[in-house]
Parts: C-alpha cells; sequence; structure tokens
C-alpha cells in the first residue's frame, strides 16, 4: 500500500482542543477543495510506503499521529489506520467533512468549509468541529452539524500572520454564544511549525 505524501514533521499539535500535544504530522498531499484561506501547499507529493512511513516517524518518541493534508481522506483507508494502530500508535485527523472517515481514527476534527448540511450524513459524529472564520462570517448552525464533543470557532489567518479583526470577532460571538470556544493556530504564534 502506498501513500502520496507531502510532508512528515514532528511538532505540536497548534490547533483545537489537543493544542500543545506532541504529534507526528503526516500530510497527505491532493484537496478535493480549494479554500481562499488555505495556509498549505499541499501539491508536492512522494509516493511512500507504509513501511517507509513508519520508519520516518519511529525515530521519534511521540505516538500520536495527525493525519492531514490536503484533504486526507481522499487517501486514508481502514487498513492503513489499522497497519499504524498494529504498531501503537494512537491517530487523529483533520478533515473538512465533505468524505467519510475511515473506521479506527481516535480523534477526528472536523473544519467545515461548504454544505454543512451534509456532513452529518458522513460523519455522525465528531471530537471537535473548528470553524474557519473572518469577520462578518456568520456563526454556524450547530442543530444541522455532526454531534460534536467541542465547538470551536478559528480566526482566519493572513498566512503566519494573526488578522486582529478576525480574533476579535471571534471573541466576541464566543462571549455571547458560549457553547463555542476558541481556537488559536498557536504554532504560528509561537513560531513553530
Ligand atoms: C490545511 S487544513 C488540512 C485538513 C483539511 N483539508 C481541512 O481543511 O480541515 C488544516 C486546518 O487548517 C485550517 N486552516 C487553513 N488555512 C487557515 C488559515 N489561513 N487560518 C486559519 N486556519 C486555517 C483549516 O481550516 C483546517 O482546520
Ligand atoms: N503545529 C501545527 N499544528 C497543526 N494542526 C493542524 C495543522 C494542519 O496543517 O493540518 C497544523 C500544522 O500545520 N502545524
Ligand atoms: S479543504 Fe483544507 S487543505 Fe483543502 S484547500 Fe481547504 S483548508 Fe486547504
Ligand atoms: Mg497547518
Amino acid at each position: 500500500m502506498n501513500l502520496t505524501v507531502n510532508e512528515i514533521f514532528y511538532s505540536l499539535q497548534g490547533e483545537g482542543g489537543r493544542s500543545g500535544e506532541p504529534s507526528l504530522f503526516i500530510r497527505l498531499s491532493k484537496c478535493n477543495l480549494a479554500c481562499s484561506f488555505c495556509d498549505t501547499d499541499f501539491a508536492f507529493g512522494k509516493r511512500m510506503t507504509l513501511d517507509e512511513i513508519h520508519d520516518e516517524i519511529s525515530p521519534y518518541p511521540c505516538r500520536w499521529i495527525i493525519w492531514t493534508g490536503g484533504e486526507p481522506t481522499l487517501q486514508l483507508r481502514e487498513e492503513i489506520v489499522a497497519y499504524f494502530k498494529e504498531r501503537g500508535y494512537r491517530q487523529a485527523i483533520e478533515t473538512n467533512g465533505t468524505r467519510r472517515v475511515p473506521a479506527g481514527i481516535d480523534y477526528i476534527t472536523c473544519s467545515p468549509k461548504q454544505q454543512f448540511e451534509k456532513i452529518r450524513e458522513l460523519i455522525p459524529e465528531v471530537d471537535e468541529l473548528r470553524f474557519p472564520m473572518a469577520k462578518g462570517d456568520p456563526l454556524p448552525d450547530i442543530s444541522i452539524l455532526p454531534r460534536s464533543k467541542r465547538y470551536l470557532l478559528s480566526p482566519i489567518f493572513d498566512g503566519m500572520n494573526v488578522v486582529q479583526e478576525n480574533v476579535d470577532y471571534c471573541v466576541e460571538l464566543i462571549k455571547q454564544h458560549p457553547q463555542w470556544g476558541l481556537s488559536l493556530q498557536m504554532h504560528k504564534l509561537i513560531g513553530i511549525r
């Protein structure tokens, strides 16, 4: 089995409810969307076998993988998740919610971009819904979304830079609607990957 991998790196989860947790990022290339604000160049891809990926991550002391991209559900399969589970890894995924998530994933972050009403059919339950928000964007309607343990607003950054008006807007929305919380791209603020 092969995956087309954009990059592999070891860092701290910078976003959402697992912020600060050491994690092995496996960024898969290709996406089915083209968000105007996307901060990631996922075009490059190197074909790797699962054994090659395992050889690259196993020297690190960490046993949490974050599958991201691009859109990782375009490539990830249950058998691949099982391969890493058998080798002692817990696995999180960052997905845009347009496709099913393979069985065996331990922590699902869904960051919806479009057709919010269709996500629940594909992914009935997630650990975290994390919405990228620019000033003026409407608060998403929780009632049509997958059940989630956490509901987070994530102010859209301009590349590596914080956009204060997006932050201020999210903070005000959250104070008015306290079922929501804030997710900042912490890694950008502290200058790590
Ligand atoms: C690069 S995406 C990859 C995973 C998946 N395609 C998705 O969109 O969830 C990872 C996370 O970065 C967020 N993101 C991308 N560009 C951003 C930006 N400029 N500001 C804030 N968050 C951003 C996405 O919303 C998503 O939560
Ligand atoms: N540190 C760090 N945390 C992240 N969480 C999600 C990321 C992503 O690009 O999917 C990301 C990333 O690129 N870096
Ligand atoms: S879905 Fe994710 S990776 Fe794809 S363009 Fe949007 S933010 Fe970027
Ligand atoms: Mg990123």
